[in-house]
């Protein structure tokens, strides 16, 4: 019935307080962000172009662009990848030859494979591109540069000579990553002032003199950090979004269970749902609290780069690819579990969960494949690991490899299943699995004559290395975040139950890690399992006030079944009745085709 809260018996199981925890959902992030990054999900907007010139314009050149691009008397797009090169970016084809005669640069796809393709913007709208190109002066290779080209008219908008522009056509399903206007793009000998090269890491002179980057020339890359630390983000967005909506559906689908005429049971109450969907509700959590971690520790790389302190860019690299990769994994397969969980009705569009898949999948992909991207951070993890010997002490989020050696000598003291819920006694398991994983790759690849022949070789070995690495970082920072200052009843207990869950989650579905370097022993796994059981069973009352702290509207959902007063079954029916296919009781081509068919005589007995 309209008007009605279905779920108010749920929500008035609640052991802690709802407003406070709304609060500690939000962050530091204003409600203005908070919306942006919402309509970026939605909207896909793609929000590169205009750090990418803060980045690597120069003052003068940001004063020149930026109140454009701001101001959307420009639109845009970040033309990185072509057709033949996106994760390799040093691979990349498009040139651009400085032409001393006319000081200007000519920029040319010479090959197919050169076509920019991809690029969120590009096919429709964007009337400039900042387009990464090879810098070719006097015929030598200068590696790849970013330049800003005019790629339509202002007044017409219709494109410019030698360009060549077009979409790329319909993406994943009929998902909404089809309102973005990917595009593709090919160069002709478009000739731009020499001025339009982003100038502030290196410059080109007016005599064609190349002055290399001063800095790490990796700054190139900024811009992918900046999104990449957005997209971790963006990831607790996704995933808490499903979750909300596979959890309240939960609580109020009833299927079997039923004694002398009792209602039949919530499928929440099911341990098996308990068990796919608590874990997901305890990931989106984690993920918040490490996404606020990853921007202020971002934040602080910003500062130093100022101060020309350069010292932490490795560990952001690493550290925004590598959770990058991990929690966007996480969301994109929390999605579709949560459609499962969903049952049926979870494949309906008016669930909104394969809209939300389809649009987020993408974010495995993009900014970075997930599986190049654990690669970085294998390779920092190889390279830190290379240095204890020289007595580098690393720090930060490979401190504990400065422990190495005493973290090959662990084993866990768990005698009982609650002693997984000590921190440290959680931490000291990550942070040991963590190390003798990378240890033992680090010891096969120097088998190698060859370290880049190793690396390939061991690769596998090396992303499930790198992924026990970032998974450390996000059970870490959960932790760390309980140490925080939390008020409100109840609200830090709810939050340490959740904490317990996602790590000993991790450490049953990795348990095959865990016991093969030999850090705990089953009985210690199976004592973990047998917590986790228990921590459901906690969670169970606060469920619904936990995904009610997020604090999404029914709008934001777009999901009949994910509707705050949980009124499911009248909203799925009036939702299926605005489909077009009702507007009429015989459907088109009825009399055309099956009319004629069922009016056929049988032939012998035989249609
Ligand atoms: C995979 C790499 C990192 C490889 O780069 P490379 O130059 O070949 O470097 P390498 O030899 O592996 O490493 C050399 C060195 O460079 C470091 N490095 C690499 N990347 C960065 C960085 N971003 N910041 C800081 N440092 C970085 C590496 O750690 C290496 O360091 P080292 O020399 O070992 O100390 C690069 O090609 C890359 O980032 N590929 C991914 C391309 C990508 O992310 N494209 C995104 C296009 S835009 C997009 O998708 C938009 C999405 C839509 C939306 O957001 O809406
Ligand atoms: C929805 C969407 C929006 C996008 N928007 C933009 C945009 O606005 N601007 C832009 O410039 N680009 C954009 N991109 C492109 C995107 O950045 C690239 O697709 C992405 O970086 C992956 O690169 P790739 O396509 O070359 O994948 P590939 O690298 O070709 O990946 C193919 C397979 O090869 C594997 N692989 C590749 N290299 C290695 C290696 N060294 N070792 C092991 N395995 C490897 C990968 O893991 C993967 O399994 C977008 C892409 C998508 C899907």
């Amino acid at each position: 019935m309209e008007g009605v809260d279905h779920l108010a018996h749920e929500r008035n199981k609640a052991q802690f307080d709802v407003a406070v925890m709304k609060a500690v959902w939000a962050g530091s992030r204003d409600a203005y962000e908070l919306f942006h990054r919402f309509s970026r999900l939605v909207a896909n907007d793609p929000e590169m172009f205009i750090p990418a010139i803060k980045a690597q314009a120069t003052e003068e050149q940001q004063k020149q662009w930026l109140p454009l691009a701001n101001k959307m008397k420009i639109i845009g797009s970040y033309t990185q990848t072509e057709l033949g090169h996106g994760s390799n970016v040093r691979g990349l084809e498009t040139t651009a030859t400085f032409d001393p005669k006319t000081d200007e640069f000519v920029l040319n796809s010479p090959t197919l494979t050169a076509t920019k393709w991809w690029p969120g913007g590009l096919g429709k709208i964007a009337t400039h591109a900042l387009a990464h190109a090879r810098l070719i002066i006097d015929d030598k290779d200068y590696g790849v540069h970013g330049f800003l080209v005019q790629l339509r008219s202002l007044d017409d908008h219709l494109t410019l000579p030698g360009i060549t522009i077009g979409d790329i056509g319909m993406k994943y399903g009929s998902g909404a990553y089809n309102t973005m206007d990917n595009g593709s793009l090919i160069f002709d000998h478009v000739r731009i002032p020499r001025n339009q090269m982003l100038m502030r890491l290196s410059q080109v002179t007016r005599e064609g003199k190349y002055v290399p980057s001063n800095v790490p020339r990796q700054l190139s890359y900024g811009t992918m950090v900046y999104v990449r630390q957005k997209i971790v983000f963006d990831a607790s967005i996704a995933l808490s979004r499903a979750v909300c909506i596979s959890t309240r559906y939960s609580a109020v689908r009833r299927q079997f269970g039923s004694h002398n005429g009792s209602p039949e049971t919530q499928v929440i109450d099911y341990k098996t749902q308990q068990a796919r969907l608590f874990p997901l509700l305890a990931s989106a959590y984690a993920i918040r609290f490490v996404s606020e971690w990853l921007n202020s520790f971002y934040k602080d790389l910003l500062q130093r780069l100022e101060a020309k302190d350069f010292s932490t860019l490795p560990e952001a690299h690493a550290c925004t690819a590598g959770l990058k990769s991990i929690t966007t994994s996480v969301a994109a397969d929390g999605i579709e579990e949560c459609r499962k969980l969903c049952g049926g009705h979870g494949y309906l569009t008016s669930s909104g969960l394969p809209e939300l898949s389809a649009v987020y999948i993408p974010a495995c992909t993009y900014e970075g494949d997930n599986v190049v991207m654990l690669l970085q951070v294998a390779r920092y993890l190889m390279k830190t690991i290379s240095q204890l010997k020289s007595g580098n002490k690393p720090v930060g989020t490979t401190a504990y490899l400065g422990r190495a050696e005493q973290l090959m000598q662990y084993h866990s003291d768990v005698l009982r299943a609650e002693d997984w819920l000590k921190p440290n006694v959680v931490v000291e398991a990550f942070e040991a699995r963590a190390a003798r994983m990378s240890m033992a790759c680090a010891q096969n690849l120097s088998k190698f004559n060859n370290p880049e022949d190793g690396f390939q070789e061991l690769s596998a070995d090396l992303v499930e290395a790198a992924t026990a690495h970032c998974q450390l970082i996000i059970v870490s920072k959960f932790i760390e975040k309980l140490q925080q200052d939390i008020p409100g009843k109840g609200v830090k207990e709810q939050l340490g139950v959740l904490r317990s869950i996602y790590a000993l989650f991790l450490l049953h579905k990795h348990i095959g890690d865990f016991l093969s370097t030999d850090c705990i022993t089953p009985k210690q796994g199976y004592l973990a399992n047998e917590q986790l059981r228990s921590l459901y069973s906690q969670v169970r009352p606060n469920a619904i006030a936990l995904v009610d702290a997020f604090n999404y509207t029914d709008h934001f959902l777009s999901s009949v079944l994910g509707r705050y007063d949980g009124n499911v079954y009248p909203k799925l029916y009036e939702e299926a009745w605005k489909d077009p296919l009702n507007d009429t009781s015989i459907p088109d081509g009825f009399h055309e085709y099956v009319q004629p068919m069922l009016k056929q005589p049988l032939h012998h007995g035989r249609l």
